[in-house]
């Protein structure tokens, strides 16, 4: 029996990967949750899966489900997600949560050497460095769930890192890709978040469409496989069936394939190095599907693309900065303060205003990544 902490339970990849562990219940047992604010989700999830931990965002909400649920422990806000990460009893960590909130729980959960299976691409894009060299010290295996990486993950099982010639991420361009840049001028927040392949949540939705997502999985395969980012090319692929690809130095080349179903990776995560059956997924049919397609990417069109690789090729904190302005300027998209195209533009300002520090500690993470908030804000 594997014992879960699940952060992020009530977003897209937190319930799917209830999904999953509804699926084999001799395997896996929910141990702990942290959710936000969907409070009628979280009752739901209580009364389904009975895990003895549950953070809320806000202390608000605490004292009804106290009320209700007496036999569990609850807790809250930012010190609360660090309980649910090193809770005791659980021996994995998905996190799932959205944002580099997840990073002090993310190196706590380590320094408590708990497996952890991430698809909370920001820890990694705003302090990768501290992730990996956390993990390293403390023998801790960090499992990728984001498709791209899972793929590349798969593809490299027997295989040793030096033997690579480049990684290839696909990407499938996100609810835009077919438009021109005259054409994002007046989209709006609907036409943003219908994503055509993925149901995701919605501030990975927004950076599907302006390709930062892509920029983010540069960063986090950067970290995760320490590839140096003229090795990690990234190709449009619109159909999101070859997840991403491992070319080799004797030019074969290694796919992997499905449709596009996120409990696929999760629930790898979570049975690494074996592998389960997953009855509810759609097998691949690729007779029925007929045609892949494939085209090279556009840097001028997709500008945080170009943003993310400048970014983490010039690393300190440059990474930190690019991923809390994305986070400030699709939250004040969501709200709409801003237009679409203005995302990049605050972006673009917020990169080349800050003086970049080499090798930074988590304090000087943590005070860029408000500074760089406020200056976005500051901007609307
Ligand atoms: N969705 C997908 O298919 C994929 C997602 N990812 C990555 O996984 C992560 C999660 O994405 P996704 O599931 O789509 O996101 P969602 O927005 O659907 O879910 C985010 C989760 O985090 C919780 N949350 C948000 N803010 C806070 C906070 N301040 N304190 C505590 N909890 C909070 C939300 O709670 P609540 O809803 O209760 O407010 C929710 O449970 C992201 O980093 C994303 O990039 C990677 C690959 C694929
Ligand atoms: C499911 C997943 O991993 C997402 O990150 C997905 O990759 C988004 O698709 P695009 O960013 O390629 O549009
Ligand atoms: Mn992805």
């Amino acid at each position: 029996m594997k014992y879960i902490s699940l952060m992020g339970a009530t977003g897209s990849i937190g319930t799917q990967t209830l999904d999953v562990i509804k699926e084999h219940p001799s395997e896996f047992k929910l141990a702990a949750i942290s959710v936000g604010k969907n409070i009628e989700l979280t009752r739901k999830i209580i009364m389904d899966f009975k895990p003895d931990l549950v953070s809320v965002a806000n202390e608000s909400s605490v004292t009804n489900l106290k009320a209700e649920f007496p036999g569990i422990h609850f807790t809250y806000g930012k010190q609360g997600l660090t309980e649910v990460a090193v809770y005791h009893k659980a021996n994995i960590l998905v996190n799932a949560v959205s944002g580099s909130i997840g990073l002090t729980p993310t190196l706590e959960a380590i320094k408590e050497k708990k497996t952890i299976a991430i698809a909370n691409k920001e820890t990694l894009v705003t302090a990768g460095h501290l992730v990996m060299e956390e993990a390293a010290r403390n023998h801790v295996p960090l499992l990728p769930v984001d498709s791209e990486h899972s793929a590349i993950f798969q593809a490299l099982q027997g295989e040793k890192e030096k033997n690579i010639e480049k990684l290839i991420i696909t990407a499938s361009g996100g609810s835009f890709r077919d438009r021109t840049r005259e054409e994002l001028q007046n989209v709006t927040i609907e036409d943003a978040l219908n994503h055509p392949n993925w149901s995701m949540g919605a501030k990975i939705t927004i950076d599907s469409a302006t390709m930062m997502n892509k920029g983010l999985e540069v960063i986090e395969a950067h970290w995760l496989f320490s590839i140096p980012y003229d090795k990690i090319d990234v190709l449009l692929h619109k159909e999101s069936i070859i997840h991403s690809m491992v070319e080799f130095h004797d030019s074969s080349v290694i796919a992997q394939l499905g449709t596009p179903d996120m409990r696929v990776p999760i629930q790898y995560a979570l049975t690494y190095p074996d592998r389960f059956k997953l009855p509810s997924a759609k097998r691949l049919n690729l007779s029925e599907i007929g045609k892949l397609h494939f085209s090279k990417m556009d840097f001028e069109r997709f500008r945080c693309l170009r943003f993310s690789f400048d970014a983490g090729k010039a690393g300190g904190t440059m990474p930190t900065v690019l991923n809390a302005a994305n986070e400030a300027a699709v939250a004040a998209f969501l709200d709409r303060k801003v237009s679409f195209l203005q995302i990049e533009d605050l972006i673009e300002k917020a990169l080349s205003k800050h003086n970049n520090i080499s090798n930074p500690g988590l304090i000087e993470i943590q005070e860029v990544d408000v500074e760089t908030r406020k200056y976005v804000n500051s901007l609307l």
